[in-house]
C-alpha cells in the first residue's frame, strides 16, 4: 500500500496567471475519510503489549511509478488534448496528528505556503474555543525529489491538520483514512500523552511512513536543549522500537516560539530540516482508473455563473467531463460541466487525483462532505461482514453482542458486532485476503479470540503445544443502528468512544477490511440465513443401566421437561467408546433409550453390572467414605456425551452431527 496523492482544493494552490480560478469556497467541511486502498490496510498493531502500540514491520509500501494515463487519456483542458499538460505537480497527503496543543495547527501553519479557507483554526468555533475542531487543508509546495521520478516537476505536500482533543477522535480517525504519510507531533516537553498513543495506533491502521516531530523546543532551557532533545528522541524510539514505525525519522522544531504571545516575526526553527525530511519520505502510489468512480468529497461551494464545485479526492475509477455522478446519501445524479486540478480545466481525472469537479443546480449546503460515484454504485447497507484484528492496546475483551462506535467509509455509526472464527482443526488454513467464503463453516464466539481471550485451561492445554493456538483470521458480523453507505473492501474501525477520556486507554478496539454489505432492511431473514456460523453443543450425561446387549438407558442428558423427540436419531458416544444412537424417551423424568448397533463391549457391560449391583446393595446400612466415593464413581462409571452444532440464523433451529 503506498502514499496517496491528491491534488488540493482549487481554493488553496497559489493562482497562476491566465487560467480561471474558481473562487475560494466555504469554509469547514472536511476531507471525507474513505481509505482509498489497493490493498489490505497495514498490519493491525501486534506484539508485547507495551504502554503504547507495537506492531511487527509490516513490509514498507513499494513506491511506484508515477501517474500512468490511459490510454488516450489526458487531463488537458476543453478543446481535446493540448499537449500542453499543467507542469507535473505531484501531491502527496501529509496527516498532521497528535495530543492536544502539542502545536499541530501551529507547524501546519509554519510549513505552508497556502492555507485552504478552513485551514489554521479559521471557522469561527476554532477560533472561540482555541482548538482545532475540523480538518483543516493547508498546502506547501517544493522541487520533485529523485525518488518521485524524473522532474521537471514539484512537490505538493498537503497537510491535513486533524484536531487533537480526545472528543474529535473520529474526525482523526476520518482524516487519517486518507492520508499515507503522516507527522506525529509531540510536545517536547511532555513526550507521548494519551492522544499521541491513539494516533499513533490509527496511523498504524491507515498509513505506511511516519515522521515524529519533537516541537516547542524553544521551551527547553538553552544550556540543555539539544541534551534534552536526544533523551525524547531516545524515548521515542524506544517507544516506537516494536511498531511498523521503528526507526523513523524524528525532526526537533519550534513552530512557534515563544508561543501564542511571540510576535509573528518570530521565525519557526526547523522548519526547512522537517521539509527536507518530508521530501525523503514522500513516494505516490500506483493508480487504477478502472472500477467504478468514488470520490470523497470535502469542500462543496457554489461560484456564481458556474454552478456548484465539490472538490476532493478520487478514490477509484476515474471521471470525465461530460460524466453522470450521483450523490448517493442524496440519492441525485447530476452531470459534471467541469472540471480543474491545480486550476488547470480538465477533462480526465482518476483514482488518486484530487480534483475540483463542478455540476448545476445542486445546492452545495446539501453535501458538507460525503461521497460522489458512479450512479447506483454504492449501497447503503444495514449490516455487513468485516475481518479484523484487535488492537492490541484495547484493554478488555471484544464481547459478542457489545456495541462499539464504528467508523464505516466516511461515517461514525453504533453498532453490534458478533465475532466468529474458523472451526479449530482450521485455525491455521490459509485464508484469501479480502474474501468472504459463505460457503464455509464458521464457528460463533462469545469474544474476539486473542491471547488473553483463551482462557486459561485452555492455554495450559495449549501450553503442552507450546502456544496459544489462535486462528489466523477473525471475522465480525456489524449489525448497524442507521444504515451507512460506504464502498467495498473499505477500513472498518471499531471504537469505544464513549470510553472516559481521562483515562489513560486506547479507546481505538479493532480495525478491519468491510468483505460483504447488506443493503436489504431484512436481511435478517433475506442474508444471515446464508451465513453459516454455529454454535457447537456439547451435552453430559450418564447410562442409567443395561437393557441388553444393544440397548441402555441414559439420564442426566435432558431436562424433564425436554422434548426428546426432537433429539431422536441423533448419535452420541459412550465414555467406553461405544456408538449408540438415541431412541427416544424413557419414562417421564427425561431419561432416554440408547441403541449401540455394533452391542455393548463386555468390559463395559461387566462395568454397569458392577454398578448397578453396588447401587442395590448400597441401599442396606450406612456406607463407609470410601463406598460414598465409589459410589459415585460407580454410579456413573460410564458417561454419554452428545455433540451437535447449530446454526445462529437457522430459522428451524436444526442439529446438525457431522
Ligand atoms: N512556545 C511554543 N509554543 C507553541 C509552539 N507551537 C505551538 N505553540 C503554542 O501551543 C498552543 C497550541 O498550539 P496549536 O498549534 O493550536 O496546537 P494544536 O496541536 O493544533 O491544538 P489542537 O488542534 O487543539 O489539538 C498555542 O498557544 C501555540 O501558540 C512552539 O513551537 N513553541
Ligand atoms: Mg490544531
Amino acid at each position: 500500500m503506498a502514499i496517496r496523492a491528491f491534488r488540493y482544493p482549487a481554493e488553496i494552490a497559489p493562482p497562476r496567471r491566465g487560467c480561471p480560478v474558481w473562487a475560494a469556497g466555504r469554509a469547514g467541511g472536511a476531507l471525507v475519510p474513505i481509505p482509498w486502498r489497493s490493498g489490505r490496510p497495514a498490519a493491525a498493531p501486534s506484539g508485547s503489549a507495551p504502554a503504547l502500540p507495537g506492531a511487527p514491520a509490516a513490509a514498507g509500501g513499494t513506491a511506484a511509478a508515477g501517474p500512468a494515463l490511459p490510454q488516450g487519456r489526458c487531463r488537458a483542458g476543453p478543446g481535446g488534448c493540448s499537449g500542453a499538460m499543467a507542469a507535473r505537480v505531484l501531491n502527496v497527503n501529509v496527516g498532521v496528528l497528535g495530543h492536544i496543543d502539542s502545536g499541530k495547527t501551529a507547524l501546519a501553519r509554519a510549513l505552508s505556503t497556502t492555507g485552504s479557507t478552513a485551514a489554521f483554526d479559521r471557522a469561527p468555533q476554532s477560533r472561540a474555543r482555541g482548538i482545532t475542531l475540523d480538518l483543516g487543508f493547508s498546502c506547501l509546495r517544493t522541487a520533485l525529489p529523485p525518488q518521485l521520478g524524473p522532474g521537471p516537476g514539484e512537490l505538493q505536500l498537503t497537510l491535513v491538520d486533524c484536531p487533537g482533543h480526545a472528543s474529535l477522535i473520529r474526525t482523526i480517525i476520518g482524516g487519517a483514512q486518507i492520508i499515507d504519510l503522516m507527522m506525529l507531533v509531540i510536545d517536547v516537553t511532555k513526550g507521548m500523552q494519551t492522544q499521541s498513543a491513539e494516533c499513533l495506533v490509527i496511523g498504524q491502521i491507515a498509513c505506511q511512513k511516519m515522521v515524529v516531530v519533537l516541537n516547542k523546543i524553544d521551551l527547553l532551557p538553552e544550556g540543555k536543549r539539544q541534551s534534552a532533545i536526544e533523551k525524547m528522541t531516545k524515548k521515542m524510539q524506544k517507544t516506537l522500537e516494536n511498531t511498523k514505525f521503528s526507526g523513523c525519522p524524528i525532526v526537533a522544531v519550534a513552530a512557534k516560539p515563544g508561543g501564542p504571545e511571540a510576535p509573528e516575526s518570530e521565525n519557526p526553527q526547523g522548519i526547512s530540516e522537517l521539509i527536507e525530511v518530508l521530501k525523503s519520505q514522500a513516494y505516490l502510489p500506483s493508480r487504477d482508473p478502472s472500477g467504478h468512480f468514488l470520490m470523497a468529497v470535502d469542500h462543496c461551494f457554489s461560484i456564481k455563473g458556474q454552478g456548484t464545485v465539490m472538490t476532493g479526492t478520487i478514490l477509484s475509477g476515474s471521471v470525465s467531463l461530460g460524466d453522470n455522478v450521483e450523490i448517493p446519501a442524496l440519492k441525485v445524479t447530476k452531470r459534471v460541466k467541469s472540471m480543474q486540478m491545480f486550476h488547470t480545466p480538465v477533462t480526465y481525472a482518476m483514482q488518486g487525483d484530487r480534483v475540483g469537479v463542478c455540476v448545476t443546480q445542486f445546492d452545495p449546503k446539501l453535501l458538507e462532505r460525503g461521497l460522489i460515484c458512479t450512479p447506483d454504485s454504492l449501497h447503503t447497507i444495514h449490516a455487513a461482514i468485516i475481518s479484523l484484528k484487535k488492537i492490541q492496546y484495547f484493554r478488555g475483551a471484544l464481547q459478542t453482542k457489545a456495541k462499539f462506535h464504528i467508523t464505516v467509509g466516511h461515517e461514525t455509526v453504533m453498532g453490534r458486532v458478533m465475532f466468529f472464527s474458523p472451526a479449530p482443526a482450521n485455525f491455521n488454513e490459509e485464508i484469501q485476503e479480502n474474501v468472504f467464503d459463505f460457503d464455509k463453516d464458521y464457528l460463533y464466539q462469545e469474544q474476539y479470540l486473542s491471547k488473553d481471550s483463551v482462557s486459561s485451561e485452555e492455554n495450559k492445554e495449549n501450553d503442552q503445544a507450546g502456544e496459544v493456538q489462535l486462528p489466523k483470521q477473525q471475522w465480525a458480523l456489524l449489525e448497524f443502528e442507521k444504515p451507512v453507505t460506504c464502498p467495498k473492501l473499505c477500513l472498518v474501525i471499531g471504537s469505544k468512544l464513549d470510553a472516559d477520556i481521562h483515562a489513560n486507554t486506547c479507546r481505538l478496539a479493532f480495525h478491519g477490511v468491510l468483505l460483504q454489505g447488506m443493503e436489504d432492511k431484512n436481511y435478517t431473514e433475506t442474508f444471515l440465513p446464508k451465513l453459516k456460523v454455529y454454535k457447537q453443543k456439547h451435552k453430559e450425561g450418564q447410562v442409567e443401566r443395561v437393557m441388553d446387549d444393544y440397548s441402555v438407558i441414559g439420564r442426566s442428558l435432558f431436562k424433564k421437561e425436554t422434548n426428546i423427540q426432537i433429539f431422536v436419531g441423533l448419535k452420541v458416544k459412550l465414555s467406553t467408546g461405544e456408538d449408540g444412537i438415541i431412541d427416544g424417551g424413557f419414562g417421564q423424568s427425561g431419561k432416554f433409550k440408547i441403541r449401540i448397533p455394533d452391542g455393548l463391549k463386555p468390559d463395559t457391560k461387566m462395568l454397569l453390572a458392577a454398578a448397578s449391583k453396588k447401587k442395590s446393595k448400597g441401599g442396606k446400612g450406612d456406607m463407609t467414605k470410601e463406598d460414598e466415593s465409589s459410589k459415585n464413581d460407580s454410579a456413573q462409571p460410564v458417561t454419554i456425551s452428545l455433540i451437535f452444532k447449530r446454526y445462529v440464523f437457522d430459522t428451524q433451529k436444526k442439529m446438525i452431527q457431522s
